[in-house]
């Protein structure tokens, strides 16, 4: 990933959970597009890793996510393990990911899966992004920012190195998730209000997050590539999003995706 620690992921797990992300014969061409605009890594399944082309992967980070659960479940919440590290090694991965949902019927499992996992991690020497998030019927206020700060401990606490999470809401209050966290916060997902995914991004950074991994706000865009540098710009620099724009816009304007509206990733 990025030298400066900072990082904009572009997650691509939906297909698991939700369905398509784009036509089968676009994918790889999306994910050029996700390159081009300067994603530090993508986010996808074992199966879907297996057949990356080799090029994709030249300046960008491969991160293998280990959890599912579909749309179509009875407990969408109740995230299960479909992969492990030692795939994500041969795979050639640079980091894997966990799904936890704290208030779910099932945490208690899931939690298990996440200390396992970063054992296995430790033994491979293989970076691990928690996905944690408040999901579930004991969560009153998911944008809570004590119940946030508690989250990301968990994430640390239990052994990863970087934790996504969901934005505290103002967004402002998420400086507060950050000072409490001992790890990289990344915020997960687009503004929930769906307002400017640019303006929202530097909010995000000026709290202190390390970065964003936002999915279906860029994979659904008309041009991935423009929305991707541009929202790198904010992340890597600190630039206003709108100076990379002219470069942005000379990019394909090329609509990859089926349109996922309530995810599950
Ligand atoms: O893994 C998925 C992330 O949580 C965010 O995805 P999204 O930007 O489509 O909401």
């Amino acid at each position: 990933m990025a030298g400066d620690n900072r990082h904009l992921l572009i997650p691509l797990d939906h297909s698991v959970s939700d369905g398509p992300v784009a036509p089968a014969g676009q994918w790889d061409d999306l994910l050029r597009a996700l390159v081009a605009g300067g994603a530090d890594g993508i986010i996808v399944h074992k199966g879907r890793a297996r057949g990356l082309a080799p090029d994709i992967l030249k300046s960008c980070a491969l991160v293998v996510h280990l959890s599912a659960s579909t749309a179509c479940a009875t407990d969408v919440d109740a995230k299960v393990l479909v992969g492990d590290v030692e795939e994500a090694v041969t795979l050639g991965a640079d980091a894997v990911s966990v799904h936890v949902n704290i208030g779910s019927d099932t945490e208690s499992r899931q939690l298990a899966d996440l200390g396992a996992v970063a054992r296995s991690c430790d033994t491979w020497g293989m970076p691990l992004i928690a996905m944690v998030y408040p999901r579930g019927p004991r969560i009153d206020n998911p944008h809570d920012p004590a119940l946030l700060a508690h989250i990301v401990n968990v994430a640390a606490d239990l052994g990863a190195d970087m934790v996504k999470t969901s934005v505290a809401l103002p967004l402002e209050r998420m400086a507060e998730v950050v000072a409490h966290s001992p790890i990289p916060v990344l915020a997960a997902g687009g503004p929930p209000d769906g307002s400017d995914l640019i303006e929202y991004g530097r909010a995000v950074m000026a709290s202190g997050c390390r970065g964003l991994a936002v999915g279906r706000r860029i994979f659904s865009a008309p041009s991935p590539a423009s929305l991707v540098a541009r929202l790198a710009a904010v992340v890597h620099s600190g630039t206003d999003g709108d100076l990379a724009k002219g470069m942005a816009e000379d990019m394909s304007m090329t609509n990859y995706s089926t349109t996922i509206v309530a995810g599950v990733a």
